[in-house]
């Protein structure tokens, strides 16, 4: 639905340019969370914006629905755009307008008659769960009533793709967590596919299907957000994916247990039961594993997680019990030290 191909961003500045975008190319389907994620000056507004050519790229092509934005006339963009809706980590609410008004006004302006926009007003406030408060101006509202309010507005304009350049950042956990739900309602209940842009893995792992991982002005790596938590290549994706599994082993403690045994990362999605594996493997082979630090979390739609575990015992005994572990369905690897080198038992 849409496809990002080939795109390039040259800023030209008092002191030079700047590259911001290096020929990203990404594709989102529709009906999906795509997720973009990285670093600070990595990219990700300068890209999200140029989904909806609020900035040109300097080369490529914007396909939305298979039509190209960066050849329309302003009339046929300003057409495409309202299917663009977008949401902002500073809300972008007009602070003299009360809620009601937010959301009415822009659609006005667009030739929505008044009372088909009336009805709108009244329809996503209700979605977004303000109906009561149509009256109050942005000042009177909490940081998370502000986004929804932004929300509100956003689907008024009844689009196909809401574009979110980091919509929780400026928030608390607690309310992070309750858009992040009224974002994953949006996309099941009203079928609007949803681009979004942060620097939380956390965002990722809960509401995306599959994510772009950017660094530099490019994308690094992208896939379903379950292959990259399980399979992570580039230095960054894996800082990202382990900034969520807490618990590391000290390294003192990791190095007297290297003498003894071999200590590895056991990854697992969904149901496979790994706890069942580990007892099997102490059974079949002569080895024991510890346990020395776990942690399970819920992707979107299943929960992953990951062990630390010392294997006491010789080295063949611990490679056929791996053997026999990856032959269940669990990863295998080993202890990522600060994400600096893998270590792998041979
Ligand atoms: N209008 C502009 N003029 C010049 N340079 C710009 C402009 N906008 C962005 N840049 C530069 O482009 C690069 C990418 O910026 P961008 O804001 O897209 O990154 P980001 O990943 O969104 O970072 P952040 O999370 O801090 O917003 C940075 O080096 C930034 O300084």
């Amino acid at each position: 639905m849409i496809q990002l191909e080939h795109i390039s961003k040259v800023f030209d500045g008092k002191k030079g340019q700047t590259q911001a975008l290096k020929n990203v190319s990404l594709s989102v389907q529709k009906g999906e969370i795509f997720g973009v994620i990285g670093y600070s000056g990595a990219g990700k507004s300068t890209l999200v914006r140029c989904v909806n050519l609020l900035e040109r790229p300097t080369e490529g092509r914007i396909m939305i629905n298979d039509r190209d934005l960066t050849t329309l006339s302003n009339a046929q963009l300003n057409e495409s755009r309202r299917k663009i809706g977008m949401i902002f980590q500073g809300f972008n609410l007009l602070s003299t307008a009360t809620v009601y008004q937010n959301i009415f006004l822009p659609l006005k302006l667009t030739g929505v008659s008044k009372k088909e926009a009336n009805e709108r007003v009244v329809k996503y406030l209700r979605i977004v769960g303000l109906e009561d408060k149509q009256e109050a101006y942005p000042a009177q509202l909490s940081g998370g009533q502000k986004q929804r309010v932004a929300i509100a507005r956003a689907l008024a304009h009844e689009p196909e793709v809401l574009l979110s350049d980091e919509a929780t950042s400026a928030l608390d956990p607690d309310t992070t967590e309750a858009i992040l739900d009224l974002l994953l309602k949006i996309n099941r209940e009203l079928n609007i596919t949803i681009l979004l842009i942060t620097h939380e893995m956390h965002v990722i792992q809960k509401v995306c299907d599959h994510v772009a991982v950017m660094e530099n002005g490019e994308v690094i790596e992208s896939g379903s957000v379950l292959d990259i938590f399980t399979d992570p290549q580039h230095t960054t994706t894996k800082r990202f994916t382990s900034s969520l599994f807490k618990g590391d082993v000290p390294q003192d403690l990791l190095e007297s247990l290297e003498q003894r045994g071999s200590v590895v990362t056991l990854s697992f999605v969904g149901n496979s039961s790994e706890e069942p594996a580990l007892a099997a493997v102490s059974k079949k082979f002569d080895v024991y594993p510890n346990i020395l630090s776990g942690n399970i979390t819920q992707l979107k739609d299943q929960p992953f997680g990951r062990l630390v575990v010392f294997f006491e015992g010789n080295n063949d005994e611990t490679t056929l019990a791996i053997n026999y572990l990856e032959s269940v369905g669990v990863k295998v690897e080993g202890v990522d030290k600060s994400v600096r080198s893998d270590y792998r038992v041979s």
